[in-house]
């Protein structure tokens, strides 16, 4: 009998809900058995907002455990990982993306366009708050944190003090949830975060039998599209300090797969809104990542700055993270 392996997650019940399906997947796969090993990670511990506790809360305190060999793998939110690079590890799968668009639960099923002008709505990230600001609907937006129970209680139930949230439609659907939205955004309004709804598997390099064994759940398309969503992302974070918004969908064309990469960065209160496009070849998902970022900074989003000035009331400080 082979010892199980042992799989590092965060004890939220998204990150268990997601860390237990890749767990049966290899399972089911490979007949390894898995064990759950909960590490606590910074953005855990504090209730601070995320972009105050700074890029890789949510990963740090796993990446550490997988190098000092307490696990032997981790499962991450991709969007959560940061750009730059951890020597020593790998993502070695990028298992089927989710469904990446955000998503809004509104109070008494509403639609973001039944909203009345002024209605109050909550999301954590600047990104969303950015693109809220530029429907031009007159909306509150108010920045909140907390698992997705405590999100979703902020607009419905006894409790409610908002009008509606906007939380990503991944994290609902892992949880059983996807019943509560009340509209699934539109990409065109809101573009989703780089990497959004997408699973980083990742082993230590100097762990090759597991990289190759874990390399059965890869999925290539999805691999692709995150590719080339988080090359956009590495570039103008180099050259913008203001929000980031990337969605790439892959298509079969008649000379074979093509991805269609949407970007965008928007200021703080929405005021300014840079958004293009580019396509190409899923084997080029990098190139057209970097590409289409150094067409949107030509268009001046490095003159965009990511500390709003006027994002309304109620609204703090905020880098790039998501
Ligand atoms: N910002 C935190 C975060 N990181 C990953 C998800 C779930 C969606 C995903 O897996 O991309 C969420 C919650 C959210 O944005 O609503």
């Amino acid at each position: 009998m082979t010892a199980p392996l042992r799989l590092g997650t965060r004890g939220s019940a998204l990150a268990m809900a997601q860390s237990g399906q890749v767990a049966d997947a290899l399972t089911a796969a490979t007949g390894r058995t898995v064990e759950l090993v909960e590490i606590v990670t910074a953005g855990d511990r504090s209730s601070a907002p995320v972009q105050r506790l700074g890029v890789g809360v949510f990963v740090t305190a796993l990446r550490d455990a997988l190098t000092n060999g307490e696990i032997d793998f981790a499962v991450h939110s991709y969007k959560d990982l940061p750009t730059a690079a951890y020597g020593g590890l790998h993502v070695a799968a990028v298992p089927p993306r989710q469904d990446p668009r955000d998503a809004l639960v509104a109070r008494d099923g509403r639609t973001l366009a039944e909203l009345p002008p002024g209605a109050t709505v909550g999301t954590g990230a600047l990104r969303r708050i950015a693109q809220l600001h530029a429907l031009g609907m007159q909306l509150t937006v108010t920045p909140i944190r907390g698992n997705v129970d405590t999100r979703l209680r902020r607009a419905l139930g006894p409790d409610a003090d908002l009008d509606a949230v906007v939380l990503a439609r991944a994290g609902l659907a892992r949880l059983g949830r996807a019943d509560e939205i009340t509209e699934t955004l539109d990409p065109m309004l809101m573009l989703p975060a780089p990497a959004q709804g997408a699973l980083a598997v990742e082993c230590r390099v100097d762990d090759p039998d597991l990289v190759e064994l874990l390399a059965v759940l890869d999925h290539a398309p999805s691999r692709a599209a995150v590719t080339a969503e988080r090359a956009l992302l590495a570039t103008l974070e180099a050259g913008c300090s203001a929000p980031v918004a990337a969605y790439a969908e892959l298509a079969e064309g008649d000379d074979g797969d093509e991805i269609y990469l949407r970007g965008a960065v928007i200021s703080p209160d929405g005021s300014r809104d840079i958004r293009l496009s580019r396509t190409g070849t899923p084997a080029d998902a990098a190139e057209i990542g970097k590409a289409l970022a150094a067409e949107i900074l030509a268009r001046g989003a490095d003159s965009i700055l990511g500390q709003p000035a006027h994002a309304g009331p109620g609204t703090q400080q905020f880098g790039s993270t998501e």
